[in-house]
């Protein structure tokens, strides 16, 4: 296991960038503690296969450096990293036994038979795979494939780290959950350094103690899903964790105070912005609520969605989503407040913090 730093990381796979947008991961400093659980979410074309590949050794950084546990890596190959990599799609030898596929990292690198084949039945019994040891994995179906390649990440337990990038795709819905449930139980026993590449934030929420978002190849925000949730740095984070997403309405800044249209809001604080900076409000749905003395709304729709209803009004002109309990009802002159502790103030798009 390793500390991992990525060191004024940048990589363009143009020969001669000019501008950021020829990069498809920009300047970044970023460390993974040694041990950690690690979510990296993001949206499709975000650059989290390429951050993945630069860690593990299969692409070379165009800039910068990769140091585990402070020691410059970047011109390894992957086979002199001692990572271990989990892929979308299963990685295994069809014409072996599930046996000798989880055995295989572990022969590769001489480890003894019986610690082998100890360490194989451990990992196999933790995915369920004892039945299948000596079923050769041509006939399998792709679910019991894939969770074999997950076994083969697994089974060392003298890698510096485990990459898992989307592994979970091809996984049947109800298996999903029980897999993800048990990586997580495997990182709590073996306490090796994860990180796991998802788009789907329910999937980062679950697996990881610390979710990396990556926002068009930058890191946005690092934090435990409850920081993401109250305090996301950069308003993507806000839209793309939580469902309904983070309402971001345009501002004027009045010390502790914003204009919203023709409504004032009261800010927990000042917040410092400069001319010309773009100034938003973010405040999450579930952090606004029906106040007789708020600010009218007009109503447009009420979502029954279980054990809460989402409204779907118009606040000075704008789209808002509220979150209600599911036995409130929605009067036709709905008027509404925010929960100071929700409130978030952005310029150009990154969190300012609001003094006292
Ligand atoms: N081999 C390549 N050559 C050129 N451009 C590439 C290559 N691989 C990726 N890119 C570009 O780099 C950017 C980041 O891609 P990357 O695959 O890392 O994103 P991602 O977040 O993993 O996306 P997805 O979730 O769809 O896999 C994208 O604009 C992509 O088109």
């Amino acid at each position: 296991m390793a500390r991992i730093d990525l060191s004024n990381l940048a990589h363009s796979y143009l020969p001669n960038p000019k501008s950021d947008n020829d990069y498809a991961l920009t300047r970044m400093n970023h460390t993974w503690d040694d041990g950690g659980a690690y979510a990296l979410l993001g949206p499709s074309g975000c650059g989290k296969t390429t951050l993945l590949n630069i860690i593990s050794g299969l692409l070379r950084p165009s800039e910068g450096q990769v140091l585990f546990d402070g020691k410059d890596m970047t011109d390894l190959q992957p086979q002199d990293r001692n990572i271990a990599q989990v892929f979308q799609f299963p990685v295994i030898y069809d014409t072996m036994t599930v046996y000798d596929n989880l055995a295989f990292p572990l022969r590769n690198r001489h480890v003894p038979e019986a610690e082998v084949d100890a360490r194989v039945r451990e990992i196999a019994s933790h995915l369920d795979l004892n039945d299948a040891l000596m079923t050769r994995a041509r006939g399998l179906t792709a679910d019991a494939k894939q969770t074999i390649s997950l076994g083969r990440g697994l089974v060392r337990n003298d890698v510096n780290a485990i990459l898992f990038d989307e592994p979970l795709t091809v996984i049947d819905p109800h298996m999903k959950w029980h897999l993800r449930s048990k990586l997580k139980l495997l990182h709590r026993q073996f306490e090796h350094t994860m990180v796991y590449v998802t788009h789907d934030q329910t999937e980062a929420l679950t697996f990881a103690d610390k979710v990396v978002v990556m926002y068009d190849g930058q890191i946005v925000q690092l934090g435990t899903p409850e920081e993401l949730f109250i305090k996301p740095s950069h308003t993507f984070v806000g839209y793309f964790i939580g469902s309904p997403g983070m309402n971001v309405m345009p501002i004027e800044l009045d010390g502790a105070s914003a204009k919203l249209g023709g409504q004032t809001v009261s800010l927990p604080g000042a917040a410092k912005v400069k001319a010309g900076d773009k100034v938003e409000l973010g405040v999450r749905p579930e952090f606004i609520r029906l106040d007789a003395k708020g600010m009218p709304v007009t109503v447009n729709k009420v979502e029954d969605v279980g054990r809460q209803k989402i409204v779907r009004a118009q606040l000075e002109g704008r789209n808002i989503a509220i979150v209600i309990g599911e036995d409130e009802s929605v009067p036709t002159d709905a008027k509404i407040a925010f929960d100071p502790k929700g409130i978030n103030v952005y310029a150009n798009d990154w969190r300012v913090e609001l003094g006292a």
